[in-house]
């Protein structure tokens, strides 16, 4: 592994080669290290699923059929219905994980008016960080400062890709409310809410454009899930966010779309009923 100086609240990394780590193959998927700087220029981008169906290969059957979405820039999306009906399905599509059988996943710019700018560009996995439900149950790494930077680069080279991971290693733990916390401490020994912001931050530092999350409030207590909600707000200010929950009434005040995922795999636009 790398090694790090922490001095202060501040981490440099450096990083040995270390040729093939052992822990290669055990990467989790859900460790994708990309960049992608939302060009700055007027009008704003829509995250957009276009007639998307699904069947896994070899099978028949269509867990998702025709499903269409758009969720703006900067905006916090919910996915809601019962369980089985194709939630987390779709959240795996987005993120890349599966190929749509039919349909297109994209980024459409618009200008001010709302007309499309150009054509639209497929969303790739790298421009989206997915945090699965209960992600402690797949931490890795004996300090919270090995957990983030567990799918680094470990060659040489690339300085400047490194270096840019450490701004944004401590951007992230800024945000997440981590900053309190010692970089060497066991990650497994966090509450239940501090290992969420983790897992959160290791999604972060790649700053995504479509932050998606699976049931971030499952098996948290009311004091962790307030908490979580609070930093969710903040973190809406900064990106797009699409939510797969149940927990309609405590996310209802950050929510901007909602859609109801009716068993089959149909989705349909949906305002919170509460
Ligand atoms: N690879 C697969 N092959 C066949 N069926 C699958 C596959 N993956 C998931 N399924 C089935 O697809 C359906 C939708 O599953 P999915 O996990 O997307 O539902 P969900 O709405 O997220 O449920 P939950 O709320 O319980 O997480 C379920 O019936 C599941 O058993």
């Amino acid at each position: 592994m790398g090694t790090y100086t922490i001095s202060g609240s501040y981490i440099q990394p450096t990083f040995p080669s270390l040729g093939h780590s052992p822990f290669a193959s055990k990467l989790p998927f859900i460790r994708k290290l990309g960049f992608f700087n939302s060009a700055a220029c007027a009008g704003f981008s829509s995250f957009e699923v276009k007639d998307v169906s699904f069947r896994p290969p070899g099978t028949q059957l269509y867990l998702l059929k025709d499903v269409s979405l758009s969720l703006p820039e900067k905006r916090f999306g919910l996915i809601f219905g019962q369980s089985g009906s194709g939630k987390t399905t779709l959240l795996q599509l987005l993120a890349g994980l599966s190929k749509p059988t039919t349909g297109s996943i994209c980024v459409q710019r618009y200008d001010d008016k709302g007309h499309p700018i150009v054509s639209p560009e497929k969303l790739t996995p790298e421009r989206v960080g997915i945090v699965f439900q209960f992600p402690e149950r797949y931490f890795l790494a004996d300090s919270v400062l090995g957990e983030i930077t567990f799918g680094w680069p470990r060659q040489k080279g690339n300085l400047q890709l490194k270096q840019q991971l450490a701004l944004n290693l401590q951007r992230a733990i800024n945000w997440v409310g981590l900053s309190g916390i010692p970089l060497d401490k066991d990650p497994h020994s966090l509450s239940g809410g501090y290992k969420r912001r983790l897992a959160l931050a290791i999604q972060l530092v790649q700053t995504p454009d479509l932050l998606i999350l699976d049931e971030p409030l499952a098996g948290l207590d009311w004091k962790a899930r307030a908490e979580l909600v609070r930093l969710l707000k903040y973190l809406k200010t900064e990106l797009t966010i699409l939510v797969v929950s149940h927990d309609l009434k405590e996310l209802a005040a950050l929510v901007d779309c909602s859609w109801r995922m009716e068993m089959g795999g149909l989705l349909r636009k949906e305002p919170l009923a509460l």
